[in-house]
């Protein structure tokens, strides 16, 4: 059966970000993952995390300069000290919060002739930070992100990055199946799963087209959970989708995995 952790980027954002950890183990959630922690100390979010008896599984590496269109600078050629002082900032936070996890941001690639460069600097930064996390037995996990969602990022299909993970070569190094984009761009999700079998280490869902609760639309979450246990996995599941609407209300589907 699944682990499912909720997301507090997008799940549970009627209250401010520090009240979510709370609100997520009352609604039954034993782990949660978000998108970034650098806001608060790590003994600020390690504390919430003991005081409502969660494990935090995942988070990502700082996303650089949002508002100027960034969304992650790994990939991105003469950037290597960010994205180094990224990867050691978030190796920081990992180890202060128990975190097994680490999703590396990869960055968008604004001129498609330049997509070898970025591609082999993604390459040798992830290897950096593979080589950083393996004595802490943390995992570097990659992501595709669907251009619905994020536009000329380097990885759109679930395909690429299983190659780059290959290509990469270090056995911390895992993909981040993200079901919500993996219906969007590559589809023919059972198929998916079983190619994917042993190389993904990280989880998330969401409803397709709306982005909602997984009880909707065109995935049958019933059947890839299903599917899941048959391939084996034993990693999380993080619920990285926005609510219809009151985040409890929305629940319904995760009653009968919580109890
Ligand atoms: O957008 C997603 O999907 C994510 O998982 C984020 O962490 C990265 O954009
Ligand atoms: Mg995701």
């Amino acid at each position: 059966m699944p682990k499912f952790a909720a997301n507090l980027s997008m799940m549970f954002t009627e209250v401010p970000f520090l009240e979510r950890f709370e609100a997520a183990a009352k609604a039954g959630f034993k782990y949660v993952e978000y998108l970034f922690p650098y806001e608060y100390p790590a003994e600020v979010l390690k504390a919430k995390l003991n005081q409502y008896g969660l494990k935090q599984v995942l988070f990502n590496t700082a996303p650089g300069n949002v508002s100027a269109g960034e969304w992650g600078v790994s990939a991105i050629p003469g950037r290597e000290a960010d994205s180094h002082r990224d990867i050691d900032l978030a190796l920081e936070y990992a180890i202060a919060l128990g975190c097994p996890n680490v999703h590396v941001m990869a960055g968008v690639v604004p001129d498609p002739t330049e997509y070898a460069k970025y591609k082999q600097t993604f390459i040798d930064n992830v290897r950096y930070a593979a080589d950083k996390f393996k004595p802490y037995g943390i995992k570097v996990l990659l992501e595709a992100l669907s251009p619905q969602v994020k536009p000329n990022y380097l990885i759109s299909s679930q395909y690429q990055t299983l190659e780059l993970v290959e290509l990469i070569n270090r056995d911390n190094v895992f993909v981040q199946l993200d079901y919500f984009h993996a219906q969007n761009v590559d589809g023919n999700l059972s198929r998916l799963t079983d190619r994917l079998k042993g190389k993904f280490a990280h989880v998330q869902i969401a409803s397709v087209p709306d982005r909602h609760e997984p009880d909707e639309g065109e995935i049958n979450y019933t059947h890839i959970f299903n599917k899941l246990d048959e391939v084996g996995y034993d990693g999380w599941v993080g619920c990285e989708y926005n609510p219809r609407g009151k985040t409890e209300d929305g629940l319904v589907w995760f009653a009968q995995y919580s109890k």
